[in-house]
């Protein structure tokens, strides 16, 4: 056992041994720290010197003071060391490689000193590569002598955004550096081609002074300093607009919608913003950041001096730290940047204003309606959508695309505004550009005017546009047509989209993929003044309105797409409530001073220029804004040369013409050369057929004509009896020709003679003995073609003993049976009342189909199996409705009859 005082010794001594070993351990970290922390400071201070460079870090009082401490010496030591090192390589090779680099990265304008090019002959590249580096200044690695001086170039176009940051006396310089920039890409492109936009949030005017006579042309645009907001909304609003076009176009590469065939088509916009070093408030500073983060590949491009930007996309920063020293992210710290010395400023101002000329004359330079025309006509495939440049923005053409994306247009204008003309710069792009087999056209015009007529064949002019199927002109009061036009559509959209039903497609591509041998054309239904298609609160208005909406919302992916052209969009009253049509309708074209066709804040239409329109393939939202010249398509040598053109090489059928303002002549009526019965007008209907009633042997097989208009219902007589004449073989029929009215003598007598010289036998009565009806004999059909009925009532009301019968009773009885018999009456009665006096109780049966002229609606009720018949008579047209065939009237025009050959 051990003794209490050894054991006490023992760990006396075990404590004594920990303490040691704790000590040194003790003393082992205290030296790992203070290695650590040497080596911490050693580290910070070469942070230090790198992030001062050299050349400062050797003048800063810290530094100095901090090299006393012998670690830090150390590391100073080997810095400078590591460069001797570094630049024992650099000095003999690594400026002129750099002066290489920039050369061949940064050619021509781009890189030569303003001396060589600034007032040369205005540039008219508009493509090829853009310059990967634009010259800003030189540099120098500190402490090198002034021959190791190389330039300094940045990547913007397609490729960057640049920051610049000021401190106060360097802004001078920094300006010096922007204009230069500018001045380079101005002169690198044609004019036009580089849009700079000016915002300065100290001043509305005087930044960048030399650059002023650029706005003259809208090169510069200067932005108030209070609506940043605005400048980046458009600019948004532009990237949108290309990016929206890339995925119409299926364009994979957004940049690739900029340039065609080598040459750039969308214009670079540089923004340059001067702002005071704050941060902008936060939406603000949101949009320029998306601007920034979007517009490369939409070559939008920022310069923003002391406007702070987070590089969330390719950017280069130039920061001054005076007026004369600066560094760029470019070359680093530890090389002095020093901007190139301004060019003159008398000498910049005059070289934009000549480029500023150079884009107001070519502008200026009339674009024709043959620029808009292509090298090949008719080459092009309607598949996926039509395609056609209708004016011309600075020189490049500015498209119209109808296809499922937009598939209908509104354009909007003010009489005189230029409508017209326009539809004639965009038929003739399309007509230019696609066959009759890939488009077809009609057109209606509801102007007074015969804007359309020159496109089927007339007097002067033999030639058609061959794609037009159909023309209407002056259709102003014939709303009827417009209503049958759009019938004409649904019933067409109704087979197509049978057709993709039977092929299990949605879509007019799909379809004509599917069935490659069917005649799938898209069909472009134009309506001049479409308005007056609703001018009414009737039954017109109503069917058209619910018609319309369906060929909007079906037609887009069926290929039939609608152009509606009015003065006045606002004064639609039955569109407001259904929008359908609107929203349809993506296209939207505003001539100048155009109301509400583009969107509510989008005023681009108040200030358009004469002859100019605001193309918006966007629902008329302003990014989507084209501006274009139009040229002019309406005068003599463009629209109609090209027609003329068209229709000499074509096999195409004539286009159905229907004119408002004539009376067609009965002679001309394709139905007039086999007529199937009785013809009594035009039909107005998109086939403009005739209208005809058929006489077959049954019962009710008469024809009433009902009304005081004189003439026209002289015209559907006299049109029933010749379409009767030649229907029938001379001796196979004959006529009965009655009238019991002097006034009207000389015209029946003309009427029976011209029967009798196509050799036909006329019964003549003129007098009393119309109420001795002679018994039918059965044996050949027989017409009695009866004039004023109701005034040879005073004969044929008269009863004779014995029988106390009278000849209104044989009438009655003649109606009644004679059809049947082969016996058909076609009379004309003065007004409803009359007819119903010669009928009698129950005799309306015996009237299967009637003719009204001047009778209104409402009277005619009782004719129709209880109908409401919505009428208001006009002159020169009638209602025609036969019971065995209608659920609704047809409108009809009476031919013109005088010559009947
Ligand atoms: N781009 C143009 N260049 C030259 N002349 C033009 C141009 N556009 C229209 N015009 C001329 O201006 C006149 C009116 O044009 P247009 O008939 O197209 O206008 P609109 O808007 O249809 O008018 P309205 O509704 O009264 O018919 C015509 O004589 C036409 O030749």
């Amino acid at each position: 056992m051990l003794g209490r005082g050894e054991r006490r010794q023992r760990a006396r001594n075990a404590l004594e041994e920990l303490r040691k070993a704790l000590r040194l351990a003790l003393g082992a970290a205290a030296a790992a720290r203070q290695n650590a922390q040497t080596r911490k400071d050693q580290l910070e201070f070469e942070q230090q010197v790198m992030r001062l460079g050299l050349a400062r870090a050797r003048l800063d009082p810290a530094i100095l003071e901090a090299r006393q401490q012998p670690a830090l010496a150390q590391t100073w030591d080997k810095v400078i060391a590591e460069r001797d090192e570094l630049y024992a390589e650099w000095h003999p090779k690594g400026p002129h490689r750099l002066r290489e680099l920039v050369k061949e990265h940064s050619p021509g304008v781009a890189g030569a000193p303003w001396q060589e090019w600034l007032g040369n002959p205005v540039s008219q590249k508009t493509g090829g590569e853009t310059p990967a580096m634009w010259r800003i200044g030189r540099a120098v690695v500190e402490q090198a002598p002034h021959e190791e001086e190389f330039p300094v170039a940045v990547p913007l176009l397609d490729r960057a955004h640049l920051r610049v940051t000021s401190v106060p006396d360097s802004r001078s310089v920094v300006d010096a550096l922007v204009e230069t920039l500018l001045l380079r890409l101005l002169s690198t492109y044609r004019p036009g081609l580089i849009r700079v936009h000016l915002w300065d949030i100290g001043h509305l005017t005087g930044s960048l002074p030399n650059l002023q006579p650029l706005t003259a042309a809208g090169l510069l645009t200067v932005h108030d300093p209070t609506r940043l907001d605005d400048l980046l909304a458009d600019m948004a609003g532009h990237i949108r607009r290309v990016h929206a076009k890339a995925m119409r176009a299926g364009e994979t590469s957004l940049r690739s919608v900029c340039v065609t065939n080598d040459e750039r088509i969308e214009p670079w916009r540089v923004v340059v913003l001067f702002g005071n070093g704050d941060r902008l408030p936060d939406e603000q500073q949101r949009e320029l950041q998306r601007v920034a983060r979007t517009g490369l590949d939409a070559g939008v491009h920022l310069i923003c001096v002391d406007v702070p930007l987070s590089a969330n996309s390719p950017m280069e920063t130039i920061m001054f730290s005076d007026a004369q020293h600066a560094t760029t992210t470019m070359t680093g710290t530890g090389v002095a940047f020093h901007p190139d010395p301004a060019p003159d400023g008398g000498m910049a101002s005059r070289a934009v204003t000549k480029i500023a000329e150079d884009l107001i004359t070519r502008r200026g330079k009339p674009r024709t309606f043959a620029d808009l025309l292509p090298g090949e006509l008719g080459q092009l495939s309607s598949r996926e959508e039509l395609r056609a440049p209708v004016g011309f923005a600075d020189g490049v053409p500015v498209e119209v695309v109808l296809g499922d994306a937009t598939p209908h247009a509104l354009i909007a204008g003010p009489s005189g505004s230029g409508k017209t003309n326009f539809l004639y710069a965009m038929l003739g792009g399309l007509a230019a550009r696609y066959s009759p087999d890939e488009l077809e056209l009609y057109l209606l015009d509801f102007k007074e005017g015969v804007s359309f007529a020159g496109l089927a064949p007339g007097r002067k002019d033999p030639s058609w546009l061959p794609q037009a199927r159909l023309v209407g002109v002056n259709v102003n009061t014939d709303r009827e047509f417009g209503l049958a036009l759009l019938r004409f559509l649904t019933q067409e959209l109704a087979r197509r989209a049978e057709a993709a039903k039977r092929q299990e497609v949605t879509k007019l591509s799909e379809l004509r993929e599917a069935e490659p041998e069917g005649h799938w054309p898209r069909i472009v239904a134009v309506i001049d003044e479409f308005q007056a298609l609703f001018g009414g609160r009737d039954r017109i208005t109503q069917q058209a309105t619910v018609l319309l909406e369906d060929v909007a919302r079906r037609g887009r992916s069926q290929g039939i797409h609608l152009v509606l052209a009015s003065q006045d969009i606002a004064g639609i009253e039955a569109f407001w409530g259904k929008p359908a049509v609107f929203e349809q309708c993506t296209l939207r074209i505003a001539m100048p001073k155009a109301k509400r066709v583009l969107s509510e804040h989008n005023n681009a239409a108040i200030s358009l220029p004469r002859w100019h329109a605001v193309i918006n393939h966007d629902s008329g939202v302003s990014h989507g804004n084209q501006v274009a010249h139009i040229p002019d398509a309406s005068a003599k040598g463009t629209f109609d040369d090209l027609q003329k053109k068209l229709w000499a090489t074509g096999t195409s059928l004539a286009p159905a013409l229907f004119d408002g303002a004539h009376q067609p002549l009965l002679g001309d009526a394709a139905d007039f050369v086999d007529p199937s019965g009785p013809l009594l007008g035009q039909v107005i209907e998109v086939s403009c057929r005739a209208a005809a009633v058929s006489l077959d042997a049954v019962p009710g097989r008469n024809l009433a004509v009902i009304g005081t208009a004189t003439e026209d219902a002289l015209s559907i007589m006299e049109s029933a009896a010749y379409s009767l004449a030649r229907k029938h073989e001379p001796g196979s029929c004959d006529f009965s020709v009655w009238c019991a009215v002097p006034a009207l003598q000389e015209r029946v007598t003309r009427l029976a003679r011209i029967l009798v010289a196509v050799g036909h036998s006329v019964d003549l009565r003129t007098g009393e003995d119309i109420a001795q009806l002679v018994p039918s004999s059965g044996e050949r059909p027989r017409f009695i073609l009866f004039f004023a009925v109701d005034s040879a009532h005073q004969w044929l009301e008269r009863k004779e003993p014995p029988a106390m019968r009278s000849g209104l009773d044989d009438f009655r009885a003649l109606l009644k049976n004679g059809p049947a018999n082969h016996v058909h009456t076609i009379g004309w009665w003065r007004g409803t009342g009359r007819l119903k006096d010669t009928l009698g109780f129950g005799g309306a049966d015996d009237i299967g189909a009637w003719v009204a002229l001047d009778v209104q609606g409402a009277e005619l009720n009782s004719l129709a199996a209880g109908q409401v018949i919505d009428w208001s008579p006009r002159p020169k047209r009638a209602i025609f409705f036969d019971k065995s065939i209608h659920s609704s009237p047809d409108v009809i025009i009476p031919f013109d009859t005088l010559d009947p050959s």
